[in-house]
């Protein structure tokens, strides 16, 4: 099987053709491969697909071999593929996930793809869209207990289930105890994924992430989106920030105009490979 290993902002997958590839079991294959010592080593599997509705389509399975429904540094790095291995020459692609059509806008230098601008859409408020077990109808600045303690989360989609938990040192956060802690704790009905942040300034901001069936990474696209809209609601931040993650830098706007975030960064190839399945 030939793949392409890209990251964006060190969010690392495994991207495979699918217009030349054929995977049977792609759950499987994505625990295989991301396997850091066995396998290729990725946080998880995109797969490249034809789109009856758009012109590509994203499948992405995390490292437990979960499928999700987007993902935010995939999106770019698809855009960057698809465009580099001449399978458009479109600089405006629209991208089919499970969570809805998505815009991917190539921004070039000399013909280099340089970053991507996503339209991610509308973030999703409501309790039971997100999913979250509860009667309110929205989670923001809302108490939660976790491991005993009282503490103040902010929950929404961004096609996928995010919380926000807002710190005052990203760094002294014992990521491996409380991520596994939120993921999994019983107001989460298809887990989630965690995102703590750091308000440096109202348009500069840092988070880590806990993701959901792939654990700490050094970047989620869909996690700065959410961190970003869950810091305007809280009143923390303005609509257009910088956020500094793990692995890089990402710039997300939350538009008054239309409702959409735009996430704005890089996608990087790093080799090309041929991989042998056991
Ligand atoms: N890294 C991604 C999100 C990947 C999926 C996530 N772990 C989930 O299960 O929802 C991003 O850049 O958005």
């Amino acid at each position: 099987m030939k793949f392409t290993k890209m990251h964006g902002a060190g969010n690392d997958y495994v991207y495979v053709n699918g217009f030349v590839e054929t995977i049977e079991d792609p759950a499987s294959l994505s625990i295989a491969i991301s396997d850091r010592h066995f396998g290729i080593g990725a946080d998880g599997l995109v797969l490249i697909l034809p789109s009856e509705t758009s012109d590509f389509r994203m499948r992405i399975f995390n490292a437990d071999g979960s499928e999700a429904e987007m993902c935010g540094n995939a999106s770019r790095c698809i855009a960057k593929y698809v465009f580099d291995h001449g399978m458009t020459d479109k600089t405006s692609i629209t991208l089919e996930t499970l969570s809805g059509q998505k815009r991917l806008d190539l921004q070039l230098a000399e013909g280099i793809v340089t970053s991507v601008r996503v339209d991610m859409g509308e973030p999703i408020l409501s309790s039971k869209q997100i999913p979250v077990h509860s009667d309110e109808d929205e989670i923001i600045d809302f108490p939660i207990a976790l491991d005993g303690k009282k503490v103040n989360i902010t929950a929404l989609s961004m096609g996928n289930p995010h919380v926000i938990i807002f710190v005052d040192n990203v760094d002294e956060i014992d990521l491996p105890k409380v991520g596994p802690k939120v993921e999994h704790h019983p107001l989460f009905p298809k887990r989630t994924n965690t995102e703590f942040v750091q308000i440096l300034s109202p348009d500069h901001l840092k988070m880590r992430v806990w993701e959901r069936g792939s654990g700490e990474t050094l970047a989620c696209g869909t996690g700065a989106c959410a961190a970003t809209v869950a810091s305007i609601l809280n009143e923390k931040a303005e609509r257009r920030v910088t956020m500094e993650l793990k692995g890089g830098t990402l710039f997300i706007e939350w538009s008054e105009a239309d409702n959409h975030v735009y996430m704005t960064g890089p996608a990087t190839t790093v080799f090309e490979g041929e991989y042998f399945p056991a």
